[in-house]
């Protein structure tokens, strides 16, 4: 026999840009809702795309929420008997955030995160390797290609309906005006330093 096991763990739900995300997020927050568990969303407060507090998905879909600037402000929001603490947009914030999850599921809370596993260039976006590291459950999510249809898997960042350059600012809140989903083999970044690395490989000299 086993004895009763302590609650307490974390999920990453991740992909790139209209995988998924955020609408996977509200769906396990409404599940739980019917399960009368105390909740408590976030997002930070820099995605203002679709509203000012609300966790809004691109296809409307919406769940109350603080947005708050640093994650330890989670804290201010806490009460004794919250049981589930969900964050969308995860990506944007500070490095607090892992030890705060880590903290929080320790503590037996159980803690659902979303947030992009990349960014428009392709490579690991800030924090999430290492949530995706320590959480529970991943759940990675695709999107449709905007260019052939596969699965998409990568964002597309355009400025003027061009690639966006390697070297432009990695964080820019925006929706479908300058991004789009789009497979590997569509996926384009201007001058990306790509070829130096796979060059001995392709030469067979790696
Ligand atoms: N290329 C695409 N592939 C799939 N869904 C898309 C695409 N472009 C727009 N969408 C819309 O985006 C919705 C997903 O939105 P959302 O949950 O906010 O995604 P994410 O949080 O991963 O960016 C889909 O249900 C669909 O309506
Ligand atoms: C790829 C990429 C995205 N962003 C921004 C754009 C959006 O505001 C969010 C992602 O939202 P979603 O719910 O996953 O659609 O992130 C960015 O700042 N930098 C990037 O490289
Ligand atoms: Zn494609």
């Amino acid at each position: 026999m086993y004895q009763q096991y302590r609650e307490g763990w974390i999920e990453v739900i991740t992909g790139c840009m209209f995988a998924g995300k955020t609408e996977e997020l509200i769906r396990r927050i409404n599940v739980l809702e019917y399960a009368k568990k105390k909740i408590v969303v976030f997002k930070p407060k820099i995605d203002d795309r679709y509203d000012e507090n609300d966790v809004v998905s691109h296809a409307g879909k919406s769940v109350k929420s603080y947005a708050i600037s640093k994650a330890r402000e989670i804290f201010d929001y806490l009460e004794e008997d919250v049981e589930v603490i969900a964050i969308d947009e995860v990506q944007f914030f500070d490095d607090e955030v892992v030890d705060i999850c880590d903290y929080l599921a320790d503590q037996g809370k159980r803690v659902m995160v979303a947030g992009l596993d990349m960014d428009f260039r392709g490579e690991p976006f800030s924090i999430m390797p290492r949530l995706i590291t320590i959480a529970e459950f991943v759940t990675k999510l695709t999107a449709v290609c905007m260019k052939c249809g596969a699965p998409a898997t990568r964002t597309q960042r355009l400025v003027n309906g061009q690639p966006s350059h390697y070297d432009d600012p990695i964080v820019q809140v925006g929706a479908s005006e300058s991004y789009e989903a789009r497979c590997r083999h569509c996926h384009e970044v201007a001058g990306k330093p790509s070829e130096k690395y796979c060059r001995p490989i392709k030469e067979g000299k790696a």
